[in-house]
């Protein structure tokens, strides 16, 4: 509580400290008791007018009963010149005090003190408390606040763009002195209620207008940019803004947009605002301002900010950018922070502006000038960037010429300032006739307003007209071409973003675009491979049933051959008995060759040909099953006549009772188990005859090609080389091409010609001598099984590249110089290691 605030303007010389202490500072008084006869000696201080007061009023603002304490100095009745304040509001005792002699009196004032400061104590503990119980609650309501604010400014917007983009605001001057002088009366008639109509007076007929606002005579500047105001913060939420003035010259378009010093008008409030509105939404947007200011004169356009001296030489164009605003490269545009800068530089393009004195205004206007700011900003929180324009607009004054009675260069300024407002009166007409096509490039004027005039813009028009009598003619234009304007329909105004930032966009956009025919195209393929993967998978279903189905036939299979192996073990089991009463063992000729004990070990040997076999029946059963069949058996099954029906080459091994280290395969044709050819078997007993002359055992195998006869002779030149001579003589020769078609059974003879070596021969008399004329006519192939390479420079006759390609053996050259080689020269085949091969191998 400030000093001087409580004033004893009646020190009592006691105070009933019981009751005060209940009463406080009451201001009725009711509190302390004054004692009258314990009056101090401080008479001065004790007035009438004091005695009903109480102690610690305070004056201001009370009853007549204390006396303002307007100055600061405590006066000696006051509680202040006693007591002094610390800083921390407490009352302490003042210099003074020690003056005071009556005790009760000194008593008094501390004891005041003292209470004034519990008091205050008391008043900041309360403070306190109602701060930390309303804190929370303030902070919550200025929040709210905020989104209020926001919300508010959200439904103005859409309360503009309800009453349409394009707004018309009337504005009508006073008479001025010169119109009263003359006489003139007002034929403007306002309706205070009714803000919105106006009506003009002309004989005795009143015509109503009807406008977004009207602004009487009395109205002032911050009347009408109260109205403004919204339209301007539209700039600042990104909108293009447009707000010109349109009227006969000389009533108050300048002063309504640029004004006075004194009652600055719409151009300095509007940047005013938009400094302040800015301040207030820093913490989420940065603004950013740039004036340029420029002028139409005579249809060539002007900086008015500009401080070279060639102004009248220097050209200024009006360019579109590549964003579709329209640009003028080379205009000067400071960028302005304060309202300072804006309002010098408003002064600057003011002081440069054509002007000229005419009859009806003395400082007219003789061009358009336009302000133009440039309002940059980007959200903190989304980045997001917009950049718009506001358009402050100051028309040059529509006239009649002659009314104005101007004459030379003002008469051609005065057309040509007709003609561009005749150009924006086109414009205005296509806009609100929605006519596809809208005049702008008929005029400097429109073309660099039609970013802003129509489309998705906010634009104001404040008509301006005079209420002078005189003026009638002028004023009914005005107004008629305002109502055209307001009859404009705008779609929604739009919202400005950077060109930078659309540039941006666009490319995202396109990116995008792209994108998505890219994801098209794989969705389509993948469509496809959907698809193909469905049908393989069918396939593979089937397949997979297929597998199965074979796996169960394989399992069927293999179920059959343990039952066949079952089987052959128990026919081979009533062989074994049968054999064990034979007189001799034979080896095991059938497969599989690994359960068969080794050839040397086989102690077989050839029985006598034509002696019977005691267990003929029984095993001629399980012959049909071997490849290999025995001689013997063979001679059983394979030449016995009652198993011709088998039409099928056989083939017989032949056991010597000697070392076997060799198996000869002999193969029998079907047709030699003709019962024709029987004598074969004859033939056959003395191959069998000679075998047991063989030196060491040996198993052969003997191939005989099918349809002839077996009437060849067995030799052995000796114990490593065997070579077997077949004759012919008796047989029709069979054609060359039936013993080239004809393949061994064997693998080892069909797999590798390189590896064999067949030796043919046709001997005509058994002996092994060839007669020439049946040296073409041999039939019969019989291959050995062993590694053979015939040495071609021991037996020159003999062509290597022949012997080794099998089906080619069968020439004459061949036959009979391997015929002439086992007659004559027996020659030795010794065991060589073949270079290429790194294997042994015999060479004849
Ligand atoms: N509302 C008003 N209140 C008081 N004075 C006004 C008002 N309107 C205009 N005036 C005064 O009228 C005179 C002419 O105004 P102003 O120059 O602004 O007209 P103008 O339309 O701009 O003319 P021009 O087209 O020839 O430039 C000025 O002296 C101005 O102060």
């Amino acid at each position: 509580m400030p000093e001087g605030d409580f004033v004893v303007t009646a020190l009592p010389t006691f105070i009933d400290l019981d009751s005060e202490q209940e009463s406080g500072t009451s201001p009725d008084c009711t509190g302390p008791t004054v004692k009258s006869e314990q009056y101090t000696s401080v008479e001065e201080s004790t007035t009438d007018e004091g005695k009903n007061s109480c102690v610690g009023e305070s004056t201001t603002g009370k009853a007549g009963n204390t006396e303002p304490s307007s100055t600061m100095e405590p006066r000696p009745e006051t509680l202040g010149y006693f007591m002094e304040a610390l800083d921390n509001d407490c009352l302490v005792e003042s210099p003074m005090l020690k003056g005071v002699a009556t005790p009760d009196l000194r008593a008094s004032i501390k004891l005041l003190g003292t209470k004034y400061n519990s008091l205050m104590e008391k008043n900041k503990m309360e403070i306190n408390k109602c701060k930390k119980e309303c804190g929370p609650r303030y902070e919550a309501l200025k929040k709210k606040y905020a989104n209020e604010c926001l919300e508010r400014r959200r439904l103005y917007n859409e309360l503009i763009e309800l009453r349409g983009n394009i707004r018309v605001f009337c504005r009508c001057r006073p008479l001025n002195s010169d119109e009263i002088s003359k006489g003139y009366s007002n034929v403007i008639d306002f309706d205070p209620l009714h803000e919105t109509e106006l009506q003009i007076i002309c004989d005795s007929s009143k015509k109503q207008f009807k406008f977004d606002h009207v602004f009487g005579p009395a109205a002032n500047q911050e009347a009408v940019f109260a109205e403004t105001l919204p339209v301007v913060v539209s700039a600042l939420d990104g909108y293009n803004v447009c707000i010109f003035a349109y009227g006969q010259t000389g009533t108050g378009k300048t002063f309504t947009m640029e004004g006075t010093p004194e009652n600055r008008g719409v151009n300095y409030r509007a940047l005013e605002v938009l400094f302040n509105t800015s301040a207030t939404r820093s913490s989420d947007v940065a603004y950013g301002f740039s004036v340029s200011m420029l002028e139409v004169y005579n249809e060539r356009i002007r900086d008015l900010l500009s401080e070279s001296t060639d102004q009248a030489t220097k050209k200024l164009e009006i360019k579109q950018s590549a964003d579709g605003t329209h640009e003028v490269p080379g205009l000067v545009e400071p960028e302005v922070c304060t309202t300072d800068e804006v309002w010098k530089i408003l002064r600057t393009g003011a002081r440069n502006r054509s002007v000229g004195s005419t009859a009806a205004n003395e400082l007219s206007s003789r061009s358009h000038c336009l302000v133009r700011v440039t309002i940059k900003s980007e959200n903190r929180v989304s980045g997001q960037r917009r950049r718009s324009h506001m358009w402050l607009v100051d028309l040059a004054g529509s006239e009649r010429i002659s009314k104005i009675d101007v004459e030379g260069e003002r008469l051609r300024e005065s057309q040509f300032i007709n003609r561009s407002l005749s150009a924006l009166g086109d414009v205005i007409s296509a806009l609100a006739s929605k006519n596809p096509h809208i005049p702008y490039r008929n005029s400097k004027l429109t073309h660099l307003l039609q970013s802003s005039l129509g489309g998705d813009c906010k634009t104001l028009m404040f008509v301006q007209i005079s209420p002078s009598s005189s003026d009638l003619g002028e004023t009914t234009c005005s107004l008629n071409f305002a109502t055209r304007v307001r009859g404009i329909e705008q779609g929604p105004a739009r919202k400005q973003t950077d060109p930078a930032e659309s540039f941006k966009l666009k490319q995202i956009t396109e990116k995008l675009r792209a994108e998505e025919k890219e994801n098209a195209r794989l969705n389509e393929s993948m469509r496809l491979l959907n698809m193909k993967y469905t049908s393989r998978e069918n396939v593979f279903q089937t397949l997979q049933e297929k597998v199965r189905e074979a796996e169960q036939s394989s399992r069927n299979y293999q179920q059959r051959v343990r039952e066949l192996e079952n089987q052959l073990a128990a026919e081979k089991r009533v062989v074994k008995d049968n054999t064990a009463t034979c007189q001799f063992t034979k080896p095991p000729l059938g497969p599989p060759q690994k359960q068969r004990p080794p050839l040397g070990r086989i102690t077989n040997r050839v029985p006598p040909m034509g002696r019977p076999r005691p267990t003929a029946s029984t095993s001629g059963t399980l012959s049909q099953n071997k490849e290999n069949t025995s001689l013997a058996a063979s001679n059983s099954y394979g030449l016995n006549p009652q198993n011709r029906g088998v039409n099928k080459a056989r083939r017989v091994s032949v056991a010597a009772p000697l070392q076997a280290k060799r198996r000869t395969s002999l193969a029998f044709p079907p047709s030699m188990r003709d019962p024709q050819t029987m004598n074969a078997e004859r033939k056959y007993s003395q191959l069998e005859q000679q075998l047991s002359q063989m030196r060491g055992q040996r198993r052969l195998s003997v191939a005989v090609v099918p349809a002839t006869p077996l009437v060849g002779a067995y030799s052995a030149s000796n114990s490593k080389y065997r070579s077997i001579f077949m004759s012919s003589s008796k047989y029709a020769p069979s054609p060359p091409n039936a013993v080239s078609a004809w393949r061994s059974r064997l693998p080892t003879v069909a797999a590798s010609s390189r590896q064999q070596v067949r030796l043919v021969r046709s001997p005509a008399n058994g002996n092994g001598s060839t007669p020439e004329g049946e040296a073409s006519n041999s039939r019969y192939c019989f291959s050995v099984q062993k590694r053979v390479q015939v040495d071609s420079l021991r037996h020159q006759p003999l062509r290597v590249p022949q012997v080794l390609t099998g089906a080619g053996v069968y020439g004459l050259p061949l036959r009979d110089n391997v015929n002439g080689a086992t007659r004559f020269a027996a020659p030795q085949a010794k065991r060589v290691l073949c270079n290429n091969s790194k294997r042994r191998m015999s060479v004849l």
